[in-house]
């Protein structure tokens, strides 16, 4: 690979960044969010929590209230518009030149920088074969398939050589299984280049697969910033816990430095008194019968997911619980079962 297609890695402050519409809705709370340089970052959220607006204060498209700073590296860019910025970046409505070819479409910054003839064809061709388009140089993109639109979007972004890459649902218009392929394409790119990128999604998956590390916002603020296994294992709280995968909750009780739970009494250091638990169905287990079993329920549904059972099991008291069982499970609507959990993977709400 060309040396010329490692960008330099350069980090993203926001500093003190509320937003505030006309008219006074607050769209975000003052925040502060440090953005490694070569980091991939995703911000998600449920829709309206300010995700988009974020990325665009980033962008340029979006000046911060009045006190708020923008900084790439050292260098305060917030009164910057985003022409001046150096951003690449790619929406879900692709936003290419329809009747222009693909290679015009790549070349376009390039000639808008003033960027020599040769030079250009040099780059773009680089990029094509990056991005594995060199095949529909020549084609229009109205001759092209969404996927294919979007890695020409891509392309486009990237060929300038910016100093961030913001991304916003790029994959959202399309269906899931090209979703799947141009997700790790994207992957692979990020890796490749150790651009700095913001990503901005509502799908937890992606978000896990891409993310170095991810930014739950809910209304307007940030819920948690953390790796995908920090925000899976360790939720800042009940929101994060119920919006990013399946999150069990059971109520319980502590007492003289144990928990009561179920039919079950666990070492805890806590203060007496109720407290509300979370539990991911993997770390529930079906138990072998009573005698090592934590809590009873009846089995309400069996979904057989061919490298794994996944079961809702209704206990006595309290809310269901899905479990996944690993393996062969025979179990059916009305089997009564026991279930262990391993306190190590029992979380209290904060
Ligand atoms: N130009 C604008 N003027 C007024 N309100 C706006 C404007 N743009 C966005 N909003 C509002 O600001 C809030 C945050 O919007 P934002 O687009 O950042 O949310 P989001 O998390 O990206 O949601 P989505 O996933 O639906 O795009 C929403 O309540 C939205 O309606």
């Amino acid at each position: 690979m060309p040396d010329s297609f490692h960008l330099d890695a350069v980090p993203v402050r926001l500093e003190g960044c509320s937003k505030t519409w006309p008219g006074g809705a607050r769209a975000l709370e003052p925040l502060d969010l440090a953005i490694h340089g070569g980091e991939t970052i995703v911000f998600l959220g449920p829709s309206g929590c300010g995700k988009t607006t974020t990325l665009r204060l980033i962008a340029g498209l979006e000046s911060p209230d009045p006190g708020g700073r923008v900084l790439f590296g050292d260098e305060d860019v917030t009164a910057l518009p985003i022409e001046r910025r150096n951003v690449g970046m790619v929406f879900q409505s692709y936003a290419l030149f329809p009747n222009m070819t693909v290679a015009e479409n790549v070349a376009y910054g390039l000639k808008v920088r003033k960027v020599s003839r040769g030079e250009r064809a040099a780059r773009v061709g680089e990029m094509l074969d990056l991005m594995h388009l060199g095949e529909f140089a020549g084609r229009r993109i109205d001759q092209l398939s969404g996927g294919q639109r979007q890695r020409v979007a891509l392309a486009r972004a990237l060929v300038v050589r910016p100093r961030v890459l913001l991304l916003d649902e790029p994959l959202t218009a399309l269906d899931a299984k090209l979703r799947d392929s141009l997700r790790l394409e994207i992957d692979r790119l990020l890796r490749t280049l150790g651009i700095t990128a913001v990503y901005v999604t509502h799908d937890q998956g992606e978000a896990m697969a891409l993310g170095d590390r991810i930014v739950v916002m809910a209304r307007g603020r940030v819920a948690q910033v953390g790796t995908p296994r920090e925000i899976y294992y360790q939720p800042a709280d009940g929101f994060v816990a119920d919006f990013i995968g399946t999150m069990n909750r059971l109520s319980g009780r502590v007492g003289g430095g144990r928990l009561a739970v179920g039919r079950t009494s666990l070492p805890w250091p806590a203060p007496d008194g109720p407290v509300e638990l979370l539990v991911r169905p993997e770390d529930l287990a079906l138990a072998d019968g009573e005698a090592d079993g934590h809590l009873d329920g009846r089995v309400a549904a069996a979904v057989f997911l061919g490298d794994r059972t996944r079961l809702v099991v209704e206990p006595p008291d309290g809310p269901a619980l899905t479990v996944d069982t690993a393996g062969r499970s025979d179990l059916a609507r009305g089997d009564r079962v026991w279930l262990r959990v391993d306190p190590a993977r029992l979380l209290a709400v904060p």
